[in-house]
Order: structure tokens, then sequence, then C-alpha cells
């Protein structure tokens, strides 16, 4: 019996890595000009650019009915303003498609050498992930650099990808080039790819696809037990955290990290819990924030919910709608969490109704 998703696993493999190995070389030769600040005033760069156009022009050769739903769109790009960083995500963007075949790369996916694509063709393969998403059907959604701001400090981000079949996430990868290969060897070789398919389980590899190996959180143990959490104080809060900790008497501090590395290192057995709790905002979050990881985390034994305890719904769109925060967890220590977030919840909201 053949295994359900394998082409689309093995393509997202492959469109992942080939844009992995763009924002990397961008990296070094990042420019000031070359990164501009959106309307919410985050910062896009041109390799979160030329990793969607990629992603974008592989998914569009192999599955050209597939709608997507991705973090950035080539507006600015199409205006007179944005010719000189056009420019430069055309070229970035075909130097990255022509490059030779790895492992499991097919060239009818439009890479390898001779894939060269026109200006237009790269800018509407940005504009394919302008989908609105939705509860029904096929479709894809992808942050190209997903931790922009840890990117640019040469910090952790990653690259992600994941399939949706009417709106339950079936197919997750994660590409953290600046990740260690082996946490417990930090100054290591750098540069992991991490995949899930649903009932299939999940695996890390290299960046190049060799040394596949399972992923499977470890039980939970109350002496080790501490959260992962963005580095962005304005992301997710700080303070709530600290206060769920204290409730569940945990001493060890947390592990700031930016982007869904997070839920990666959380499947392989990093701290116990990715806590992204609310800052009071209103901010909502995106979907292509938290698909891919969270079935990496489930898939490796985890358990993802919002603060209520209930399940994320890709369904609603572009977001997740109303933000309940996101609590990824070791399975046998998720009850005990959410009493704690919920009596942190229940406190702060007494706070303020004293204020
Ligand atoms: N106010 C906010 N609350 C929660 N997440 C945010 C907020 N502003 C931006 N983000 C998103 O948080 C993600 C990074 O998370 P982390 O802090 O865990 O690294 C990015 O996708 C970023 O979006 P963007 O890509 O638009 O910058
Ligand atoms: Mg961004
Ligand atoms: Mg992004
Ligand atoms: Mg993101």
């Amino acid at each position: 019996m053949s295994l359900a998703f394998t082409t689309e696993k093995q393509l997202a493999i492959s469109a992942v890595r080939r844009a992995c190995s763009l924002t990397s070389s961008v990296f070094n030769k990042l420019v000031k000009n070359e990164t501009l600040t959106k309307g919410d005033k985050s910062p896009v760069t041109v390799a979160d650019y030329s990793a969607q156009a990629i992603i974008g022009s592989i998914l569009q050769r192999a599955f050209p009915q597939d709608p997507i739903v991705g973090e950035e769109d080539a507006a600015e790009l199409r205006s007179e303003s944005g010719a000189t960083i056009r420019d430069r995500i055309v070229s970035l963007t075909n130097e990255a498609l022509v490059g030779d075949l790895g492992l499991g790369d097919i060239a009818e996916w439009g890479i390898g050498p001779g894939s060269e694509q026109t200006p237009g063709q790269i800018l509407d393969a940005i504009d394919r992930g302008n989908y609105e998403g939705g509860r029904t059907g096929r479709m894809w959604t992808v942050d190209p650099i997903d931790g922009t701001k840890g990117f640019l400090r040469g910090e952790q981000y990653a690259v992600c990808l994941a399939l949706l079949v009417d709106a339950e996430v079936q197919v997750g990868v994660l590409g953290c080039p600046n990740l260690p290969v082996d946490p417990s060897n930090p100054d290591g070789d750098k540069g992991c790819l991490f995949v899930a398919v649903r009932g299939q389980g999940a695996q890390q590899m290299k960046l190049s696809g060799a040394d596949p190996t399972p992923l499977s959180m470890p039980p939970y143990a109350p002496s080790t037990f501490n959260f992962l959490e963005s580095v962005e104080a304005a992301h997710s809060s700080h303070s709530t955290n600290d206060k769920i900790s204290k409730l569940m008497g945990i001493t060890r501090p947390p592990i700031r990290m930016d982007s869904q590395a997070k839920y990666a290192c959380l499947a392989r057995g990093d701290g116990g819990a990715y806590m992204r709790m609310p800052t009071g905002v209103g901010y909502r979050e995106k979907i292509w924030d938290h698909a891919a990881g969270s079935l990496i985390v489930e898939e490796s034994g985890g358990i993802v919910t919002d603060s209520r305890g209930q399940q994320l719904d890709f369904g609603l769109g572009r977001t997740l709608g109303e933000n309940h925060g996101v609590i990824a967890c070791i399975k046998d220590a998720h009850a005990k969490l959410l009493q704690a977030v919920q009596q942190a919840v229940a406190d702060e909201a007494s706070v303020q109704s004293k204020a």
C-alpha cells in the first residue's frame, strides 16, 4: 500500500530546501536598502519575497490547481518604487531555481538548469499566495521567512510550508538553516529540516536531506520542564508566561527563540511547552505561523491547543480568528499546564477589572 501524500511531502521538502539555501546565501550579502517595512511595521527582505517566489513557482508547476495562503504579496514590487528590489528578487529567484537537482528533486517541478522564469512569472508566483483560505478543499500555506527579525539578527528563523485539506494540516515542513543539528552540540553543524505527515510521524533530517531520524517527545519530567517563547515581547506575553511558570513551579528560565523553530525544538525534546499567550493588542495569529509546526509537534507525540484547551482552527481564513493564544506541549503535561494557564488568565482579568 502506498503512503498518502508521498509526492506532496517530497515536493515540500525540495521547495523548502531550495528556499533555505537562498535565504542563507542572501543573509551574507544583504544590504540595508533590501529590507522594507510593511504597513504593520514589520520588516520584509528580498529573501522573504524570493523564498515565496521559489515555493510558489514549484507549487504552480506541480499542483497548479492548489491555492496558496502566503504571507507576502508582490504589490510593492509591481510599483515604480519597487523596481530595484524587484530586479534583485528576480535574479535571486532564478539563481535558486536553476541550481542543480538534489536528493528527491524532480526537474518537472521547474527546478534545475534551464528553469529560469520571466519577471512577470516570478511576481505571479509570489501573488499566488493571495488566497483567502477557508474550510474546504486543498490549500498550501507558506511563510517564506518566519521570524524575519531573527533572520536579520543572524539568529533563528524558519522557512515554513504546509498542506491543508478541509482545514486539517496533512503535511508540514520547516527548514531551519541556523538551528544546530544536534541540540547537545550547539556549536556543531547547523541546518535542519523537520517534516511530518498526519498519521505517519515526524522526522528531523539535515537540510541536505541526509540522516532522517524519527522525532518523539520525551515524557513529562517536572525537573527539566520549561517554556519556549518568542524573543520579541510584542509577539507574545512574557509576563503571562512568567506567572504560569510560577504557578507550575517551574524554576528553569524560558528558552527564547524566534520563529516556528520553537515547535521544532519542542518536537525534538527541548523545554516542554511552546507558549504563545496574546499581548492584548488584538493581533490575530496567521495560519502560516502555526500549520507546519503544530503538525510536527502532534506527530512527535505532543498536543497543540489554545489557552482554552481547544484545537486551533485552520478553516477560518488567513488567520486563526480571535486570539486565545497557542499552547504546544508534551501530552502528559497538558492538563496541568492548562490549569495554570487558566488560573493566570483569570488572575490577570481580575487585576485589570480592579484597575
Ligand atoms: N503583535 C504580534 N503578536 C503576535 N505575533 C506577531 C505580532 N506581530 C508580528 N507577529 C508575528 O510573529 C511571528 C514571529 O514569531 P516569534 O516572535 O515567535 O518569532 C511572525 O510571523 C510575526 O509576523 P511577521 O512575519 O509579520 O513579522
Ligand atoms: Mg513577516
Ligand atoms: Mg514571514
Ligand atoms: Mg511568520
